[in-house]
């Protein structure tokens, strides 16, 4: 297959990557450690692509909904910023870590500031940011990608939620830690029953790649209104190319060329500006916590398209 032209459909491209994975024995485990997602079929694979017009092709599972996790992470991050701008950074970081993504290590040497938004101490501080500015922040989230996937069917899995909130002594340590920094103005029960919340979100590969859109779009959503700056959505594509896939993301980087953001839920979004979004699901995870067959995929895209921001 040749590099793609911008009139090519992505259809094939996503059909030969799907009949490659099959024939690859799966490989990677779900994650355990919330026990409502434990139960998942690892062979399961779905891969969507969009263009920024709206059109979605895909493969495989790619219209069944998986547990987005760590990918809203990229949502809460764009409706903070475009709130309330820079002010953000004063309480986030913007470099990649190094370490796992739930990692208590870093916060204290740094005062209770997390390296980036994608980090769980740092999603958790957007997310404080953002239900403090909407008094809602899972809602707004929700709204959000209803809109974007243009999928009003979307919800939150209450079981997912309660199985991670039941588990969830590692994110309220995170939590309480940051607030003993004064980096959390809500109380920490209320911001993590809102962070299970907006990790539980179910969506597609289809619904996802939609919601991505708007990276795509340089900041335009799906009705036309801007939401972000240009410049602005460069900086998230920016973020999740440097951290989207946490201690992996110089290897993500190196076989994908993508900003991506992964979820322990086996999802992977991706972003071609100007182009196309990519979402890729199967739940079987490497030790880092990314999709084995997601990265696998994203990876045979780019190199079958040649489209990557190399
Ligand atoms: N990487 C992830 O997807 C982590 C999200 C998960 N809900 C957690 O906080 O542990």
């Amino acid at each position: 297959m040749g590099i793609m032209t911008s009139s090519t459909t992505f259809q094939p491209v996503l059909e030969r990557i799907a009949e490659e994975i099959e024939r690859t024995p799966g490989s990677g485990r779900p994650a355990d450690y919330i026990p409502a997602l434990a139960a998942r079929d690892p062979r399961s694979f779905g891969m969507a692509a969009a263009e920024p017009d709206g059109t979605v092709y895909g493969v495989g599972d790619w219209r069944q909904p998986f547990s987005a996790q760590s990918i809203t992470k990229v949502f809460t991050l764009a409706l903070d910023l475009a709130r309330e701008g820079d002010a953000l950074w004063e309480h986030v970081g913007r470099e990649p870590s190094g370490n796992p993504f739930n990692s208590l290590i870093q916060l204290e040497y740094e005062n209770g500031i997390p390296r980036n938004p994608f980090i769980n101490a740092g999603a958790l501080v957007v997310t404080d940011r953002l239900h403090t500015r909407t008094g809602d922040a899972s809602g707004e989230l929700l709204a959000f990608l209803r809109a974007e996937s243009g999928n009003p069917g979307l919800t939150f899995d209450k079981d997912v939620a309660a199985s991670e909130a039941a588990h969830g002594d590692r994110n309220a340590a995170l939590g309480h830690f940051m607030a003993s920094y004064g980096n959390i103005d809500n109380p920490v029960p209320t911001l993590l029953e809102q962070y299970f919340r907006q990790c539980s979100i179910a969506a597609s590969c289809a619904d996802l790649a939609l919601a991505t859109s708007f990276l795509a779009r340089h900041g335009i959503r799906a009705d036309g209104t801007r939401l972000l700056t240009r410049r602005q959505a460069k900086q998230i594509n920016a973020i999740m190319l440097t951290c989207g896939t946490y201690d992996a993301a110089g290897d993500f980087a190196y076989r994908v060329g993508l900003p991506g953001k992964s979820g322990v839920g086996g999802g992977i979004i991706a972003v071609v500006p100007g182009r196309c979004t990519l979402c890729v699901w199967s739940p079987g995870l490497d030790e880092r916590g990314n999709s084995v067959a997601g990265v696998a995929a994203l990876d045979r895209f780019t190199t079958l398209t040649g489209l990557s921001v190399f």
